[in-house]
């Protein structure tokens, strides 16, 4: 079983890797760093710590790799293969659809009519249908239809914490011990050899949902308003009892969306929201709040973690407060190497707040929740920015 992934980065290796090796996939790595590329062709292993106590250590084995230019290769390795997942960030799945339509194209063209299963491993709703979007755009007219018959792109909801890591040995990974892989298998393709510890579902949505809007949610609460009283890392955030409740009340408020959504249990739910807080806290772990708060154009996009579960949560007459006040929080994250946040920060000086709920959030000026995130973000600003300030 062959399995080819882009993105050797802090999930790529600490999560999907390791999962696909333990499965008996032989995996290749797809990276941009050349240096990476060469060490795990040399040494075609690393290893995955957990952040428990014991320290427990999976060796993963059966690697290779291939530099991310190398559009001929890559498409020889995906031509043959079984599976292809990513890791990459979602703003680099069109970077990376080019050469997995160049693999497709040579599959058909070699006739080969074996099932090949693409996976977006993101953190986003229907990653793997806005991968199939970009890799449709580079595959021939004549091959689209046939193409159906043997490439599928089921989506999927990840879930471990991986931070940034800082460690001697560039390909070591150490990783929270707790994981959630779920995949769709309603679009999937007979014969498709299963991965272990993945759990199959007819519908994905309440699971993405359920890991986007609390996870998600939370981790980024956490990182916007650490960030705004000068944490570090998520960890000391959730030492501050203030903060921490301010976490807590953002994933009840997306709890009681989902739960209406869903029927769930209210109990159970409340011990995930419990669980999830728990995981933040890990003192194995060092995560920083500028890791898990990068990219804010993205996470304040519509369909993402803060306005999504708060649009929904108002169509159905449900609290939105916490969730306005963490987006007026995002709004305010104006780290000066997240390219994100600079371009947030200049349009939010050159257009003020309330184009940028238009345009980047996609709220209609005339929706009660544009009113609202505007007037919330300008008493933050009003709060926060002497602590801004001095911060440069
Ligand atoms: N780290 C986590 O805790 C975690 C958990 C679940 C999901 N995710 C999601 O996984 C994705 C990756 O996150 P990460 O934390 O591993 O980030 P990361 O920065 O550690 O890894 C991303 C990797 O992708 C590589 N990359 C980017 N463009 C590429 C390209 N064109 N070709 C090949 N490689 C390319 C980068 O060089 C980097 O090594 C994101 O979408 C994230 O939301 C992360
Ligand atoms: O990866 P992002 O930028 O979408 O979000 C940052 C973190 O919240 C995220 O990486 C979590 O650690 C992860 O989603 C846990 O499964």
């Amino acid at each position: 079983m062959k399995a080819i992934h882009f993105g050797a980065g802090n999930i790529g290796r600490g999560f999907i890797g390791l999962l696909l090796s333990q499965s008996g996939f032989e995996v290749t790595f797809v990276a941009r760093n050349e240096k990476k590329v060469q060490l795990l062709q040399q040494q075609r292993r690393y290893s995955v710590m957990m952040a428990n106590e014991a320290r427990d250590t999976e060796l993963v084995r059966n690697i290779n790799a291939v530099n991310s230019r190398n559009v001929e290769k890559i498409a020889n390795e995906i031509a043959d293969a079984d599976l292809v997942t990513t890791a990459v960030g979602l703003g680099a799945l069109e970077h990376i659809a080019e050469s997995i339509a160049a693999g497709i194209e040579l599959k058909l063209r070699r006739d080969n009519r074996k099932p090949l299963h693409i996976i977006a491993c993101e953190n986003a709703i229907d990653g793997s249908t806005q991968l199939k979007r970009r890799v449709l755009k580079h595959i021939p007219e004549e091959l689209r239809k046939v193409m159906e018959e043997s490439v599928a792109f089921p989506c999927t909801a990840v879930d471990r914490i991986v931070p940034a890591q800082a460690d001697d040995n560039p390909l070591r990974v150490t990783v929270e011990p707790y994981f959630e892989w779920v995949i769709d298998c309603s679009s999937m393709l007979e014969g498709f050899p299963e991965i272990e510890g993945v759990k199959y579902v007819d519908d994905l949505e309440p699971y993405i949902e359920r890991k986007l809007f609390t996870v998600n949610t939370g981790h980024c609460v956490a990182a916007y308003y650490g960030y705004l009283e000068g944490y570090e890392t998520i960890q000391e955030v959730m030492g501050d009892a203030k903060l921490r409740r301010r976490v807590i009340n953002a994933m009840k408020e997306t709890g009681e969306l989902l739960r209406a959504k869903y029927h769930w249990d209210k109990d159970k739910h409340r011990r995930y929201i419990e669980r999830m807080a728990r995981r933040f806290s890990n003192p194995g772990l060092r995560d920083d709040v500028l890791r898990v708060g990068r990219s804010p154009l993205r996470k304040l996009s519509l369909n993402d973690r803060l306005v999504r579960p708060a649009m929904q949560a108002h169509r159905l007459g449900l609290g939105t407060e916490h969730l306005v006040e963490a987006i007026a929080a995002a709004m305010m994250f104006d780290h000066r190497e997240d390219p994100e946040a600079v371009q947030l920060q200049k349009a939010l000086l050159a257009r003020g707040a309330d184009e940028v709920v238009t345009q980047y959030m996609g709220i209609p000026q005339k929706h009660a929740l544009h009113q609202t995130i505007t007037s919330q973000y300008y008493k933050m600003k009003h709060q926060y920015r002497p602590a801004i300030a001095s911060r440069f």
